[in-house]
């Protein structure tokens, strides 16, 4: 599991995560909520290394990652989908997927099967450039570029945003595969409470850079829980 414990995370005097503590279990989908600029992207860049931790600890399997290199973390089996994708726009398809060999060893660098079965249409665009794919098939692409780096966890950042409804469908029946027949962690942020509600098994709410409610998904309809995602 991963485990995230009272984490301060800071650009030069503007704290952004203050005392953040979520765990996510193996082989669970677990959300995490909020509005605009609550904190949700620093959270992912604090576990996977994009930024560096002013305070607390944070551990995946009983491996401590803080201080880790983001190479050595995705090693360690941490997949990431930034948000807006950040696929290369001049690379094909088959490219762009294949920049996620890096992290793994020889014998493991093959495209997994699964990735075309939970996305047919980059099979078929494989020679295509990845700028010339839509939102939703690009979100589609960024997905299978972190399962070519067979992680254990797979940590999204709000991959619903500004995607049409048929493939938000495509990716939430995606996630939910994965949690079912690889028993791998999921870590979704999101705006997107309905998405949140089907996929999760663990809602946390983040409020001005602070969790400010955790619990089962069927919690968020609590009078305390609307509060903090209403705009
Ligand atoms: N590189 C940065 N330098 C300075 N401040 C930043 C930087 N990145 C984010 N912030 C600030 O930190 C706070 C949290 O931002 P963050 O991106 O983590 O929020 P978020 O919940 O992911 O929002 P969004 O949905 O807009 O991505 C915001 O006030 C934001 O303005």
């Amino acid at each position: 599991m991963l485990s995230v414990e009272n984490v301060n995370l800071h650009y030069g005097a503007a704290q952004a995560l203050r005392n953040v503590s979520i765990e996510a279990q193996m082989g669970k989908i677990t959300c995490v909520l909020g509005r605009n600029g609550v904190g949700k992207s620093s959270l992912l860049r604090a576990i996977t290394g994009q930024h560096p931790v002013s305070a607390g600890s944070i551990a995946f399997n009983g491996v401590t990652l803080e201080g880790m290199a983001p190479y050595r973390r995705a090693k360690e089996g941490i997949g990431y989908v930034p948000q807006g994708r950040e696929i290369f726009p001049l690379l094909t398809v088959k490219e762009n997927l294949e920049t996620g060999y890096a992290p793994v060893k020889r014998a493991d660098r093959s495209v997994p099967e699964d990735v075309f079965n939970l996305f047919p249409v980059l099979r078929s665009m494989l020679g295509r450039r990845g700028g010339d794919l839509s939102g939703g098939q690009q979100q589609q692409l960024a997905i299978g570029r972190a399962l070519v780096t067979r992680p254990r966890i797979l940590v999204l950042d709000e991959p619903t945003e500004g995607i049409q409804p048929s493939i938000i469908k495509d990716i939430g029946r995606a996630i939910r595969y994965l949690r079912d027949s690889t028993g791998m962690a999921i870590l979704l942020v999101e705006q997107y409470l309905d998405f949140c509600r089907e996929l999760a098994d663990h809602v946390y709410i983040m409020d001005r850079g602070a969790v400010v409610h955790e619990g089962p998904p069927e919690t968020l309809d609590t009078v305390e829980a609307r509060r903090h995602l209403t705009v």
